[in-house]
C-alpha cells in the first residue's frame, strides 16, 4: 500500500509539469508524526519557492489525503540566508493586498528594456501628486515587480501615505461583496478618500460588465480630481482592451503609457547575477552567458531556472556547472510537437479530471461544460485564435464561446474555489506554455506611448 508521502507525491506529479516536480516536489520528504505531517524541505528557498508557487495544491493535496494531520513546513538545511528586506513602514497603511517585500526598485534590474517605465515610476515618488501611469508589458516583465516597488517606496518615502494596492480582479470582488452587502458607501470611503495612491495591477481582467466598469470610472474621475496618483499594470495598452467600454479606455489612457520590453542580453545577464546573488550565490560567468543565451522573454522563467539550478546544485551538493546548467535547461526546452491549443485543452482535462473528447461532445452536463467553459477561457486568453476558431475546436459556435467566457468571468467573481482553481490552472499553463515560446529574440529597446505628459491628464 503506498505511503502518505508517495499518495501526495503522486497527486502532485499528476498536476504539475514534470520538470517543477522533479525540481521542486520529489526533493521533498515528508514524515508522519501521530496527528502532524512535517514536510521537509532541503533548503530555504526551496520551501519559499515551493509556498509560494505550489503551496496552494499542496495545501490540496494534504485536505483530500491527510485530512486529520495537521501539517507543519521544515527545513532541513539552511542554505545562506537571502537577503532579508525590512520593511521600513507600517503595514497597515497598505491598503488591499499585501505588497512583496521582494519587489522593491532596489531589487529591480535596469536595463534598456525597462529604463523608462523605471524612470516613470521613480518619478511617481519623488512627486506622486496627480500621477498617472500605465505600464504595459507581456507576462513576466516585471509590471508587479515595478509597481510594488513603488508603493514601498512611496509608503517608506512619504510619511503618513495611504497606499492601496488592488488587482483588478479584487476590486471586481470587493465591489460585488459591498453591493451585496449593502456597503457600497464604506467601499467608495476607503477608495476615494481613504487613499492616496491607488496602484491597480492587471487592469485588462477588470470584467466585461458594464456596473464594474462604470464604477471604476466614477472611482478614477474622483482620485484623478483630487490629484491622487495612479498606476495600472496591464498585459495590453488601452486601446486594445476592446472588452472595455470607451469611455473607461480614454480614463486608462490619461497619463503616461509605458512599454517595458523583453529584457536585451546584457539585462538578462544582469538579472541572472542578480538573482542568483539573491539565493548567496556567485555563478560562474560562463554558466550566466550560457543561461542568458538560452533564457529569453519571461524572467519568472529566468528566474525560476536559477534557483532550480542552484537548488539542483544544493541538493546533488555539487557547485554550479556548465554541465549542471546545460541538463536544466535541456529539461525546460521547447516540448516536441503540441502546440498551445492542445498544451490547454490537456491542461484543463487533467485539472478536471476529463477526456479531451469529452469535450468536443454534446453533453451539457456541469462535469463537461464547465472544463469546456474553461478551455475557452484559456484559449482565448493564450492564444489569438478567434471566437469563432475556439468555437470550431469543441464543435461549438460563436455565440457559445461568447456566452462560455462570460460565464467563466462571473463564476470567477462569485465563487472563491473556482477562482482558485483556476488561478493554479493559469500558473501551470504560463508554466507549460513558456516551455515552446520562440526563443529568438523580440524587438529590443524602449518604446513609448505618451498619452499626456507625464505629470498631466
Ligand atoms: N527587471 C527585473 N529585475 C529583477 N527581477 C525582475 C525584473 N523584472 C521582472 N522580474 C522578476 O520576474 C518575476 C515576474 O515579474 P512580475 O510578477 O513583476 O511580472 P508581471 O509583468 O507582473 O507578470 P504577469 O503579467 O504574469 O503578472 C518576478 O519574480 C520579478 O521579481
Amino acid at each position: 500500500m503506498p505511503s502518505l508521502s508517495e499518495k501526495i507525491k503522486d497527486y502532485l506529479r499528476e498536476r504539475l509539469p514534470e520538470s517543477a516536480f522533479r525540481v521542486w516536489i520529489r526533493p521533498l520528504r515528508l514524515e508522519e508524526e501521530g496527528s502532524r505531517v512535517r514536510l521537509v524541505f532541503p533548503n530555504t528557498f526551496s520551501k519559499e519557492w515551493v509556498e509560494e508557487n505550489y503551496g496552494r495544491l499542496l495545501a490540496e493535496a494534504l485536505e483530500c489525503l491527510a485530512p486529520e494531520k495537521e501539517a507543519e513546513w521544515v527545513v532541513e538545511e539552511e542554505t545562506p540566508a537571502p537577503v532579508q528586506l525590512a520593511l521600513p513602514y507600517e503595514p497597515a497603511r497598505v491598503l488591499g493586498r499585501r505588497l512583496s517585500p521582494r519587489f522593491t526598485f532596489e531589487e529591480f534590474v535596469v536595463g534598456d528594456c525597462n529604463r523608462l517605465a523605471y524612470r516613470v515610476c521613480r518619478r511617481v515618488v519623488e512627486d506622486p501628486r496627480g500621477q498617472i501611469v500605465y505600464l504595459t508589458a507581456e507576462s513576466g516583465l516585471g509590471k508587479s515587480h515595478l509597481s510594488q516597488a513603488l508603493g514601498h517606496a512611496l509608503l517608506k518615502e512619504k510619511e503618513g501615505l495611504r497606499l492601496c494596492y488592488l488587482t483588478a480582479r479584487d476590486f471586481t470582488t470587493r465591489l460585488m461583496q459591498a453591493l451585496r452587502g449593502g456597503q457600497m458607501e464604506e467601499f467608495k470611503e476607503r477608495l476615494w478618500r481613504g487613499c492616496d495612491v491607488l496602484v491597480l495591477d492587471e487592469i485588462h481582467q477588470i470584467p466585461p460588465r458594464d456596473f464594474t466598469q462604470g464604477e471604476l470610472a466614477l472611482a478614477l474621475d474622483h482620485l484623478y480630481e483630487e490629484e491622487k496618483a495612479v498606476v495600472f499594470t496591464s498585459l495590453r495598452r488601452p486601446h486594445e482592451l476592446s472588452h472595455l467600454d470607451s469611455s473607461l479606455r480614454s480614463r486608462l489612457s490619461a497619463g503616461v503609457i509605458v512599454r517595458i520590453n523583453p529584457p536585451d542580453y546584457e539585462t538578462r545577464k544582469n538579472i541572472i547575477r542578480r538573482k542568483a546573488a539573491r539565493q548567496g550565490y556567485r555563478l560562474p560567468e560562463e554558466v550566466v552567458e550560457f543561461l542568458a543565451r538560452r533564457l529569453r522573454g519571461d524572467i519568472r522563467r529566468i528566474e525560476s531556472a536559477v534557483v532550480g539550478l542552484i537548488a539542483r546544485a544544493s541538493l546533488l551538493r555539487e557547485p554550479v556547472t556548465l554541465q549542471l546548467a546545460r541538463e536544466l535547461v535541456a529539461e525546460i526546452a521547447p516540448p516536441e510537437g503540441p502546440d498551445r491549443t492542445e498544451i490547454i485543452i490537456q491542461a484543463v482535462c487533467r485539472a478536471f479530471h476529463i477526456d479531451p473528447e469529452e469535450l468536443r461532445s454534446s453533453s451539457r452536463k456541469k462535469r463537461i461544460s464547465e472544463p469546456r467553459q474553461v478551455a475557452m477561457f484559456f484559449l482565448r486568453k493564450f492564444t489569438s485564435k478567434s471566437l469563432a476558431a475556439i468555437g470550431e475546436r469543441f464543435n461549438r459556435d460563436h455565440a457559445t464561446v461568447v456566452y462560455a467566457l462570460q460565464a467563466v468571468e462571473r463564476k470567477l467573481v462569485s465563487s472563491d474555489r473556482f477562482r482558485y482553481r483556476l488561478e493554479y490552472l493559469e500558473k501551470e499553463l504560463r508554466e507549460s506554455l513558456r516551455l515552446e515560446e520562440d526563443l529568438e529574440d523580440r524587438p529590443e529597446g524602449p518604446e513609448e506611448t505618451p498619452g499626456a505628459a507625464l505629470s498631466g491628464r
